[in-house]
């Protein structure tokens, strides 16, 4: 993810949508005050006062239940329906504002869209399809074939140009439909409900690559999905829908550890907090640190201090060496030895991306806590046994007295 000073590549500002014969009037109406349930005669209210900036790099996913309002969000972020108050920026141009003519260049040449059920021309080969934005884009023949050749090999079907659709399997027919997207090369890419109708094994498998290659190409990406496990394990930050509201947008660890609301919490109860968890979630700097250079007695001095009985030992760039334990350090002392030589012993180490359920095991395995390292072995931060165990606890939400936490259902 991008700094979030950069300017936004989507920004939604106070977004309001409603269907009926007086959308302007339900608007103003909620906006007054009145319930959404109490409009119906008017017409729906389908999205409600929605603010929120997609960051450059970003996936951010939008979540919630049929009827939350996922896909009228989506549609007005790619201009096929235009908000009833309020407005969507997208790489810095109003998209209600747009002449047809600009809205579909945008659609061009920033914003393309994965679609839950393909949508692949079935008379045009599989190279054809995934090459249709680039022939709209009036690209020469050899770029065209180049780029799409590009963008099948991305999403793992080389060789795959000169087939037909029919004889695809669904799974590789969303490729297909990811390939179309990656070949438009925009910046933005919407998938709605992008995954949902792939068989469970397949879903993941997409998940993961999704993953993959986002990692390569940093694209911005608006995914919408009613799954949860699929929001978390694909979203920079996730945006909670409910009844048209968004009640909540945080990253998993900020929705699992601190829900919004009573709803939010009832939502994420399932989730399986092991595998959504991570390292670099629960980590805390750590209290004190030992350089190799110092001896026992100033390492018995940081423990009195800091009230702990194991410190992480670390040389002058970081890098972990490995902890020192209580017993040992007062050992040396008393023995009036002045070195940590032979009292250091292997740490335990992660990484901020390990997720909790690996934790678990290490944890189990060692009587110490944990120390995180980034890649080059240095020191991030410190996991003590009792973090980790206050992370698996599920989290409750306690205060009653806002509107959303009286949870209806
Ligand atoms: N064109 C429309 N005319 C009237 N009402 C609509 C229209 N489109 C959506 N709605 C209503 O707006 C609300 C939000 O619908 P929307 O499709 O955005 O929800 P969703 O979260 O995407 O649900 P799903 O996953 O079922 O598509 C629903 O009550 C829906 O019936």
């Amino acid at each position: 993810m991008n700094s979030s000073t950069a300017e936004p590549a989507v920004s939604a500002r106070n977004v309001f949508k409603a269907f009926g014969k007086r959308p302007q009037e339900i608007v103003q109406r909620i906006k007054d005050g009145a319930d959404r349930k109490d409009l119906t005669q008017l017409g729906t209210a389908a999205v409600i006062d929605a603010s929120f900036d997609v960051q450059r790099g970003e996936v951010f996913v939008v979540m919630g239940l049929s009827g939350s309002g996922k896909s009228t969000l989506i549609r007005m972020v790619n201009g096929l329906l235009a908000p009833t108050a309020g407005s969507i920026e997208v790489a810095g141009e109003d998209i209600a504002r747009l002449s047809d003519r600009e809205l579909r260049r945008i659609r061009r040449e920033k914003v393309s869209m994965v679609f839950q059920h393909f949508a692949l021309l079935p008379h045009r080969t599989v190279g054809q399809n995934a090459g249709y934005a680039l022939e709209i884009q009036g690209l020469n023949r050899s770029d065209r074939e180049r780029r799409t050749e590009e963008a099948l090999n991305m999403v793992g079907l080389k060789g795959w140009g000169g087939s037909m659709p029919h004889e695809l399997s669904g799974g590789m027919r969303q490729r297909v439909g990811l390939a179309r997207a990656l070949a438009a090369g925009t910046e933005v890419m919407l998938m709605d409900e992008a995954f949902s109708a792939l068989d469970p094994l397949i879903r993941r498998e997409m998940q993961d690559q999704l993953v993959e290659l986002q990692e390569q190409l940093g694209k911005t990406i608006l995914f919408i999905t009613h799954d949860l496990n699929e929001a978390m394990r694909l979203g920079d930050r996730i945006a909670m829908m409910r009844d048209g509201r968004t009640v909540q947008v945080g990253t998993s660890e900020q929705i699992l550890n601190d829900p919004a609301n009573d709803y939010v919490a009832q939502f994420v109860q399932d989730v399986d907090r092991t595998r959504v968890l991570t390292a670099g979630a629960i980590m805390e700097p750590p209290v004190a640190v030992l350089g190799t250079e110092q001896g026992p007695r100033t390492a018995h001095k940081l423990m009195r201090e800091h009230q702990t009985n194991v410190l992480a030992v670390v040389d002058r760039s970081k890098k972990l060496h490995g902890f020192v334990h209580e017993a040992a350090v007062a050992a040396a002392v008393s023995q009036g030895s002045d070195s940590l030589d032979g009292l250091t012993q292997p740490a335990p180490s992660v990484h901020t991306d390990t997720p909790l359920a690996e934790l678990m095991t290490q944890a189990a395995e060692h009587e110490t806590g944990l120390a995180v390292i980034d890649d080059a072995g240095r020191l991030e931060g410190i996991i003590a046994r009792v973090t980790l165990l206050n992370a698996l606890a599920e989290p409750t939400y306690t205060e009653q007295n806002t509107s959303e936490a009286q949870v209806s259902s």
